[in-house]
């Protein structure tokens, strides 16, 4: 996969100085030699580097003065010397303090005392906070007064329109900005038939606990809640990569620093899709990114923090509430998972599901569609497909989400349009969890976890490839090279307002993967779907004003019943699945211990397993009452296993008895004198053993033909005592020599004497032939 090239680190070294300042450089430069001679050789192209700098500071400032010539005096020096002036300082100290401010620093390795920087383009300052004006996605220039730039500041706009007011793009005040935005309604109806494109935001999470024992630095710096700076660390001593060091500067919609809630996520990426779908229109969310960047934490979140999923279905029922209590809304909703190029539905797990195309686009064909009615509905639902879902530990992350994840909501509503026909909307909400892109040797070797990890890795390229094609505006998208892409045909193609989350570590160590992530979010951000419509469909109109009024009214009966039905019977399959699943559930659950350690020596033929992540069970949305009844089913599942166990160790012990005692008969039978003692007691009756019925070359003789003759016992040679002898009576029959079967090689008497085999009691009994 090819690595972002898209940076918008300028190079000074572009910039031609005049010659003024090229004979200040050279003596600057030959001053700074004479006197350090003995400097690190790296010391030169650290002060070229300054001096480029400044003169490229200098060049910008004079090329914006020559642009704005039209400003004269006082106003050209607002241009070049921004919030100096404003701040009352002078210039030349603000421009000191602005290098400074603006200026990235590089290799400070912990243990070097050398400090390698180099210039960044510069990130604003507070006071210019709202004068970047976004062109054609690009920084054009910060340094106009805020007046100025405040009325042309325009962005795009997802769901309703193709333009977002600025300012909320700046956190909270977003949400503010999208509820006015809600009443430019109709304009922004007319402006979503153009289409419109990706939304891409970045989402940092804090350092873990791993990478601050690790020793990591914070490599990623978001400035302005939009811009991220990426700054890669390399070694003071790696001369080869020292020239190839270089910051990288992207721009999305809204970037989230560490501090940002799941709330104020939600409510700048997701809100407004919500609102589009209660509206009739299709909408996705998906995050992207490494394996533990925070992808699933930012979908799903945990008890205390609710991720985007759950704050939108809370969000839509919310919604649906104020709007109508007439029953007209409907809420659907279904689970899928793409694992290993296989997809399965998550609420209703059985076979794989086939992917079918039709008019509603790719669809999965047999997945379970829930009607829900409430929050609380939607959440346990939530929680049963999560519990199915597939996560493992890896080294990378302890609760790795190994498969794609999807949830729908759809919503439908019936309306009364202006002609008073009845229009049936649905909108569909889709929210996705991809699994983590990641290094074989961050996760690990030749397992399952490699193979799962393979897999996720050929999904996204496929991702990428189709993200490439899109952007390039090439005719064939090749959705087709692996289900991800199928599934997200619509996402990304389609029509639909679509939200991208790219997820990303703050750490150094993970600054090529950063570096990836920006760089395909960056690339989404070119991506136009088509214009997103409301899904509407008349319905038949009744005749008469009176016909209308019945139907409405047999309806809304019909559906009140139903509705009541469904709750009971969704109720009574929650309580038989989760009896079920405790059920089939190990007899010792596993420790949270066990769950948190990784996985060492898997066999690659290992048992899929679905244990759910510790937040996604267990704590999570789990009602207290299910947990009591699976704690009961295994303790009673126990008490069965332990009682089998005891009669199991009665019975094998009963039957050590029995073969020592049919030991005992036999060694006594043979001490006799063998055939000849038997013969002299008068047994007329013929016994036949196997070894009687063996060729005669090989009863009566010493010669070990065999191994085995080797140890024989000392009992006798001329009864072999074998495993039919000691089940006596229930022996096979072996001969037939006065033309009935016989089961037992041993005399009557001895039989007598033998207590009643294991295998001839109750249940175990075969019918005892007498010879
Ligand atoms: N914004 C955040 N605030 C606090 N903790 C976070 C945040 N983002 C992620 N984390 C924590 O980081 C860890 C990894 O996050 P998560 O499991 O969401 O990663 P992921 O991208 O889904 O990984 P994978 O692709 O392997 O499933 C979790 O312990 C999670 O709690």
């Amino acid at each position: 996969m090819p690595v972002s090239t898209r940076s918008q680190f300028t190079s000074p070294v572009q910039n031609e100085p005049n010659p003024e300042q090229r004979f200040r450089t050279r003596v600057d430069r030959e001053d700074t030699h004479a006197s350090a001679p003995l400097r690190n050789p790296h010391h030169r192209l650290k002060e070229k580097m300054k001096e480029l700098t400044f003169i490229y500071e200098q060049q910008k400032q004079a090329s914006t003065a020559l642009r704005n010539s039209s400003w004269r005096s006082e106003e050209s020096r607002f241009v070049s010397q921004p919030s100096s002036e404003l701040n009352g300082g002078s210039p030349k100290k603000h421009q000191k303090e602005s290098r400074a401010e603006n200026v990235m620093r590089e290799n400070t390795m912990p243990t070097s005392t050398i400090t390698r920087t180099f210039v960044l383009p510069q990130p604003p300052t507070d006071d210019a906070k709202e004068n970047f004006v976004a062109g054609n996605d690009r920084i054009v220039g910060f340094s106009c007064p805020r007046k100025a730039t405040a009325s042309i500041t325009v962005a795009r706009k997802l769901s309703m329109g193709t333009t977002v007011p600025h300012s909320e793009l700046k956190g909270s005040t977003g949400t503010q900005n999208a509820q006015e935005s809600e009443k430019t309604e109709g304009s922004s109806e007319k402006s979503s038939k153009i289409g419109s494109r990706i939304r891409v935001f970045v989402r940092l999470r804090p350092m873990s606990k791993k990478e601050k024992e690790g020793v990591s630095r914070c490599c990623v710096r978001i400035v302005n809640r939009r811009d991220v700076y990426v700054t890669e660390f390399a070694n003071e001593n790696d001369y080869l990569r020292l020239n190839r060091l270089r910051g990288r500067h992207f721009t999305f919609d809204a970037s989230f620093p560490e501090s940002a809630t799941q709330q104020e996520v939600y409510s700048t990426t997701t809100s407004e899709l919500v609102e589009a779908v209660l509206q009739g229109r299709n909408g996705s969310v998906f995050c992207y990114g490494a394996t533990g960047a925070g992808k699933t934490y930012t979908m799903l979140g945990t008890v205390e923090n609710p991720g985007v999923m759950v704050l939108a279905i809370k969000d839509i029922f919310n919604k649906i509430r104020h709007r109508s209590c007439d029953g007209n809304h409907a809420v659907q909703l279904s689970y899928l998972e793409v694992y290993n190029e296989t997809v399965r539905d998550l609420l209703s797990p059985g076979r794989p599901l086939v992917l079918r195309e039709d008019k509603q686009g790719i669809v999965a064909a047999g997945l379970t569609q829930y009607r829900a009615y409430s929050t609380d509905e939607v959440m346990a639902l939530l929680q049963q497909g999560n519990q199915n879902r597939t996560t493992e530990p890896t080294r990378a992350n302890e609760t790795s989400s190994r498969s794609h994840a999807i949830l729908q909501v759809s919503v439908e509503y019936r309306v009364r349009d202006a002609a008073m026909n009845i229009i049936n909307r649905v909108g569909k909400l889709s929210l996705i969890d991809l699994a983590g892109s990641e290094r074989a040797l961050a996760t690990d070797q030749r397992t399952l976890r490699s193979l799962e990890g393979a897999s996720i890795n050929r999904s996204l390229l496929a991702l990428s490839s189709c993200i490439n094609a899109l952007v390039d505006g090439k005719k064939h998208i090749p959705y087709r090279n692996s289900k991800l892409t199928q599934l997200l045909k619509d996402s990304l193609g389609g029509t639909c307002n679509t939200v991208m989350i790219a997820n990303t570590s703050p750490s150094n160590l993970s600054f090529g993967e950063t570096q990836n992530t920006l760089h395909w979010a960056d690339r989404a951000k070119e991506i136009r779907t088509k214009a997103c419509d409301a899904n509407e469909d008349p319905l038949p109109v009744p005749e008469t004003e009176t016909d209308q009024a019945k139907l409405v009214l047999e309806l809304q009966k019909e559906n009140r019943e139903l509705r009541v039905q469904l709750a009971r019977q969704q109720q009574k399959l929650l309580t038989l699945q989760a009896q079920s699943l405790a059920a089939n559930s190990s007899p010792t659950p596993p420790s949270a211990t066990s769950l948190l350690t990784p996985p060492t020596s898997e066999q690659p033929n290992e048992k899929r397993k679905t244990r759910p992540p510790s937040f996604l069970v267990g704590t999570c949305f789990t009602p207290e009452s299910k947990k009591k009844g699976a704690e009961l089913a295994v303790r009673t599942l126990q008490q069965t296993v332990k009682a089998l166990e005891a009669e199991i160790e009665r019975m094998k012990k009963d039957h050590i008895l029995q073969l020592k005692q049919k030991d005992d008969i036999i060694r006594k039978l043979s001490q006799k004198g063998g055939k000849k003692a038997v013969a002299e007691e008068g047994v007329a009756k013929k016994v036949v053993t196997r070894s009687s019925l063996r060729p005669k070359k090989y009863t009566n003789t010493d010669e070990l033909k065999s191994p085995s003759h080797r140890f024989r016992s000392p009992a006798t040679t001329a009864k072999k005592r074998s495993f039919w002898d000691i089940t006596t009576a229930n022996s096979p029959s072996v001969t037939t020599l006065n033309g009935r079967k016989t089961r037992s090689h041993v005399i009557s008497e001895a039989t007598a004497a033998v207590p009643p085999s294991m295998l001839l009691q109750p249940g175990f009994a075969r019918q005892k032939a007498i010879i």
